[in-house]
């Protein structure tokens, strides 16, 4: 199917990323029918107070809004969780087209891009550079995007997009609640995994939202003028950022809804 020539297409990601030894790494293929009802799941809670934004720029693998995460301001808590997260900052993956982009997949359907809300627990660590070191010590929110309505929210997004088009560009972005990018369905998968992109760490606490957000066509394409590459040197669109499926190994992806 496509996600199998989509790997044999991104030798990057095939090659570099692989750490050795893992046995919790992440992406997966979320699979319906395995996953496990837990009625002791409760409710994610998600409070983001829109000036914690700080601003928005381009690492080279993807664009990313980084948030003020000295204070409690922007937290999420219950779900799975025994303790409150700091968000730090939220990223995309995306495709060159439609038909792929996403990181996760569910019963092997992939999505155009998908949303990593990134944070960290301050209970266990004193920085996010250390959370990742840490079990744990991180989760990440992802939301799928899939192909439809025009996101209002997004747009702010998109709008700012042009002046990060090369890599190491960054601009000022304030005042933006990142939970207008999160469903309001309440259902979600969870696993335990890693990071996508080095330094891979098994340090992951993943949850999968169930239901996407619908974007539209040119919202996509506004992504994907995007570049990997700085300004001066040959463009390379920044697209397909995405890490291959990794084996689930001795896991299991429990569900908070029947
Ligand atoms: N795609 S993902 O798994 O959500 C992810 C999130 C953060 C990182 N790393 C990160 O934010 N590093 C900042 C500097 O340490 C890598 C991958
Ligand atoms: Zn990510």
């Amino acid at each position: 199917s496509s996600y199998r020539l989509r790997d044999a297409l991104h030798p990057l990601w095939q090659s570099e990323f692989s750490v050795s030894g893992g046995t919790r790494q992440s992406p997966i293929n979320i699979q319906w029918r395995d996953s496990v009802y837990d009625p002791q799941l409760k409710p994610l809670k998600i409070h983001y107070d829109p000036d914690t934004c700080l601003y928005i720029w381009n690492n080279g693998y993807s664009f990313q809004v980084e948030f003020d995460d000295s204070t409690d301001k922007s937290v999420i808590m219950g779900g799975p969780l025994e303790n409150h997260y700091r968000l730090k900052q939220f990223h995309f993956h995306w495709g060159a087209i439609n038909e792929w982009g996403s990181e996760h997949m569910v019963d092997s359907k992939v999505f155009p891009a998908e949303l990593h809300l990134v944070h960290w627990n301050p209970v266990k660590s004193t920085s996010f550079e250390e959370a990742i070191m840490e079990n744990n010590g991180l989760v990440v929110i992802g939301v799928f995007l899939k192909l439809g309505a025009h996101h209002a929210g997004l747009q702010k997004l998109v709008d700012a997009l042009p002046a990060v088009k090369h890599k190491d560009a960054i601009v000022e972005f304030d005042v933006f609640d990142p939970s207008c990018l999160v469903p309001s369905c309440p259902d979600y998968w969870t696993y335990d995994g890693s990071l996508t992109t080095p330094p891979l760490t098994e340090s992951v606490t993943w949850i999968i939202k169930k239901t996407p957000i619908e974007v539209d066509q040119n919202q996509l394409e506004e992504f994907r003028m995007l570049l990997f590459t700085s300004a001066g040197q040959e463009e390379k669109r920044m697209v397909d950022n995405f890490r291959p499926l990794q084996p689930l190994m001795n896991r299991t992806v429990r569900s908070s809804f029947r």
